[in-house]
């Protein structure tokens, strides 16, 4: 996991990741986050999850999530991000993204997560979610 250091979630234990640039895929984008943000590169990346973030002013963000049980290189602190280690028992969700609760444990037991979460226009409440998975 990281550290956010700056944008939004700054302060927040999170994942790598971030915007899909022109001309590449939401899996190109997970591989070259990863090397951004903590300096690993990932192997196998497998998609676990597309999680939608709406927002009540209508914004609407697709989270496509992917797990990686491996790596190559060594975890380094970026401008972005510091890494972290965490027990997969004991995940820190007192400081993470709200709904990370109700997917991550799901995508840790194996399963593919299709989940939809309404927040409000500054990001602080959680008003609604809906998460099927297989
Ligand atoms: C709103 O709730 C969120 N929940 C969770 N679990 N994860 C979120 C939420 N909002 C954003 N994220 C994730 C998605 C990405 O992995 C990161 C980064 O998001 P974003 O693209 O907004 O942040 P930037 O650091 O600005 O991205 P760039 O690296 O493209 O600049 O957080």
């Amino acid at each position: 996991m990281i550290k956010k250091k700056r944008g939004l979630g700054e302060g927040l234990i999170t994942f790598p990741g971030g915007k899909v640039e022109e001309n590449e895929t939401p899996l190109e984008c997970a591989i070259r986050e990863a090397e951004e943000e903590v300096g690993i590169k990932i192997i196998n990346p497998k998609k676990v999850g597309v999680i939608t973030f709406k927002q009540i002013n209508g914004n609407v963000q697709v989270m496509h999530v992917y797990l990686a049980t491996e790596f190559i290189g060594l975890s380094k602190e970026s401008d972005e991000a510091i890494p972290i280690w965490v027990s997969r028992n004991d995940l820190p969700f007192k400081n993470m993204w709200i709904d990370d609760r109700i997917w991550l444990p799901l995508v840790l037991e194996g399963k593919y997560v299709n989940c939809v979460f309404e927040f409000t226009d500054d990001w602080k409440f959680m008003i609604s979610s809906l998460c099927e998975f297989t």
